[in-house]
């Protein structure tokens, strides 16, 4: 058996919740997310992005708003009935259970018969990669083991949405990319619809379909990765998404954003569109190649240039030409 399956869409309505503070932690959210989709909340902590998912999850309620899973409006469903698999950073698994018996638990809530339940929990451990790790205790595995448990056993009720709350970040790096990679294989493979929080902005890169940027409670942008890094809406979303310089604009108004791959210094600064006198601050070895600090008119300018490239090997203070190519500049809001 296979746990494939197709996700259901999510809508969000003019969500707002407080706790009773000076500002509402969710002060109007609407969000559409598409059926087998991966949807990340992107922000700083604190944004909203955790009392969102607890609202979609049931464990906090909305003082305005509506959350609608699929067809059904979900304000009346209580949690254990709302069919949503979730995963939370410390993964809560029952320490006195095995592992095949932590993935059981919602099935055996649901009163299925036990060759259903042996099968589908055998599915979901293939699924994460534990094949025989069925009869362990969860204390002799590792922590991306015990997450995969978790992952496993939020999958194995066939959610019609996934939450996941941070799941990997109790892990080290090298471990969390590992998982990042079979995650994004997993999600392709299963067809969910997962909503994912995290406040690291490499990991939202690389895992979504669509990111939702929070602030304050509320969504500054949502769209592709791509959407929101080439084209974000404002300077709060063009800085929070990568490096960017933020340079005067050219037509004397506002401020553009320029991404320190698209910033040409030296040599290379002599055919773009807009040159500017800059003076190196630092030349820093990346490996790839040397990271340029510099300054123009007093504003910080990060570029990136090879290794062979002859502005790494002048000393701070020297005067360097930077410039960009008119398409590359990105016009901020605000
Ligand atoms: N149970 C609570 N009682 C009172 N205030 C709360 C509660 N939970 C969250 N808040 C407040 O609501 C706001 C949003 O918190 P939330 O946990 O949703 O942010 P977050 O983006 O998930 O942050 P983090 O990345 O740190 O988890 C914050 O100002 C927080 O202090």
């Amino acid at each position: 058996m296979s746990l494939t399956q197709t996700g259901k869409p999510v809508a969000l309505r003019g969500l707002v919740k407080s706790y009773g503070g000076a500002a509402p932690a969710l002060a109007g959210i609407d969000l559409d997310i598409e059926a087998g989709s991966f949807c990340t909340l992107l922000g700083a902590s604190g944004s909203g992005k955790t009392t969102l998912l607890k609202t979609i999850a049931g464990f906090e309620t909305p003082d305005r708003g509506e959350i609608r899973i699929g067809s059904r409006d979900i304000a009346p469903v209580p949690v254990a009935r709302r069919n949503i698999g979730m995963v939370f950073q410390n993964y809560a698994l029952f320490p006195h259970l095995t592992v095949a018996r932590n993935v059981a638990f919602g099935l055996e809530m649901r009163k299925l018969k036990r060759a259903e339940i042996a099968r589908r929990v055998e599915a979901a451990l293939a699924l994460v990669s534990l094949d025989g790790f069925g009869g362990r205790s969860p204390r002799e595995l590792s922590g991306g083991q015990q997450q995969r448990v978790a992952l496993a056993r939020a999958l194995v009720i066939e959610p019609d949405i996934l939450l996941m709350d941070e799941p990997l970040g109790a892990l080290d790096k090298n471990l969390r990319q590992a998982i990042q990679v079979q995650l994004r294989d997993l999600h392709r493979r299963i067809g969910a619809t997962i909503v994912y929080v995290t406040h690291d902005q490499e990991e939202a890169l690389f895992l979504s379909d669509r990111i939702a940027l929070m602030d304050k409670g509320l969504i500054v942008q949502v769209g592709t990765p791509q959407e929101l890094y080439f084209r974000p809406a404002n300077r709060f979303v063009a800085t929070f998404l990568g490096e960017c310089n933020l340079l005067p604009a050219p037509s004397g108004r506002g401020e553009i954003g320029l991404r320190p791959e698209k910033t040409l210094v030296g040599g290379k600064a002599a055919a773009a569109d807009i040159r500017l006198d800059g003076t190196l601050v630092s030349a820093v070895f990346t490996g790839t190649g040397y990271r340029i600090a510099a300054t123009v008119s007093g504003r910080a300018v990060t570029a990136l240039v090879a290794n062979d490239d002859p502005v790494a090997m002048l000393a701070p203070g020297a005067a360097i030409p930077i410039g960009y190519m008119a398409g590359h500049a990105m016009t901020l809001d605000d």
